[in-house]
């Protein structure tokens, strides 16, 4: 690949946004380098400079096993360290990376978008709704964000982009109804896709949760199977609070897979392991940045790589 593609390319977008937490690993782990010699401390030391990078507790002691197992096969250096921590990460994101794949039996299929204030949502819905436009598929928007008029007005810029039907309603409207009028307009229009956006939400906020609750009711009642997709947002900056919104969104909505956001914001980028640990959801996007090239789908080898500062395999 030339330098220049490489340089326009996703992988070195992705590095550059992962940077913050792969040098600070890459410079944690050189460090270990300058003790007389590699034993069980210099491991401690390893599992705790990885649980600093929030990959959770479980991959940290593995990893670090997976490097005393090494040490006395062959003579260690940082950028076999770090291999041995890209191959650990990706083996426990290998089996949650899957794309979004609404299902077409579905007349619409729906995809309703959840997370707090700010996580990216709206970033979210448009780089699904061109992504299934370039696909030729027929899309509804709801602008289920009823109280803030500029995230209404930033929705219908990009359903216009996307070329899709937007639904929206006064400020302060009631969200139920909203995504109830959605549901019956891309019935009517017999559209492939409804994406619904939800008003930003504190996990901790009963009042909003309770009007997320009826929101899902109201598709149930027009579908049973609705909705198909329930992406929760995260912001990767927010760090071990991203596992109380995964638990808090999903007793509520039904989360079944995630968007992270915002890792290039973070020295601890390895939360998106963490949260794969624990809960096993399928990981659809990540985002490095705002463009809209910035968020791309999941590829665990990437992310694994780019987390430590390594070349794509
Ligand atoms: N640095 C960085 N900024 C991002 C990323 N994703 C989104 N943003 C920015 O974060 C801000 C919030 O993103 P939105 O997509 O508007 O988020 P939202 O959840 O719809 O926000 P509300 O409408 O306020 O609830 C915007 O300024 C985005 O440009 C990312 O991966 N990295």
């Amino acid at each position: 690949m030339s330098d220049i593609v490489e340089q326009d390319g996703w992988f070195s977008r992705l590095k550059r946004g992962l940077s913050k937490t792969s040098s600070s690993l890459t410079r944690g782990i050189a460090e270990l380098f300058t003790k007389e010699k590699f034993d069980a401390a210099t491991l401690d030391e390893l599992e705790d400079l990885l649980i600093q990078a929030d990959l959770g507790i479980a991959t940290a002691e593995r990893i670090a096993q997976a490097v005393g197992r090494a040490r006395h096969a062959k003579a260690l250096d940082g950028e076999s360290v770090r291999m041995i921590v890209a191959q650990e990460v990706a083996r426990v994101l290998a089996p949650v990376a899957k794309p979004l794949d609404p299902p077409e039996s579905a007349r619409p299929a729906v995809v309703l978008v959840v997370g707090v204030n700010g996580s990216g949502k709206t970033t979210t819905i448009g780089k699904i709704a061109e992504s299934y436009r370039t696909a030729g598929l027929k899309i509804v928007i709801a602008a289920g964000d009823t109280f803030r008029a500029a995230a209404v007005e930033q929705l219908a810029v990009w359903a216009r982009r996307a070329e899709a039907i937007f639904v929206s309603k006064e400020q302060g409207a009631d969200a139920a109804s909203l995504v109830y009028e959605a549901w019956r307009r891309a019935k009517d229009e017999d559209a492939d896709l409804l994406i619904i956006d939800t008003a930003g939400r504190l996990q901790n906020k009963a009042g909003l949760m309770a009007e997320l609750e009826k929101i899902v009711r109201v598709l149930k009642k027009l579908d049973p199977e609705a909705p198909h997709d329930c992406i929760l947002v995260l912001d990767a900056t927010t760090g071990q609070n991203a596992v109380s919104q995964v638990e808090a969104f999903g007793k509520v909505a039904g989360v079944t897979g995630l968007v992270m956001t915002k890792l290039d914001g973070t020295a601890r980028g390895g939360i998106l392991v963490a949260v794969a640990e624990r809960y096993g959801l399928p990981v659809h996007f990540i985002g490095v940045g705002e463009g809209v090239d910035d968020l791309e789908p999941f590829d665990p080898s990437d992310f694994s790589r780019a987390l430590v500062g390594l070349p794509q395999a």
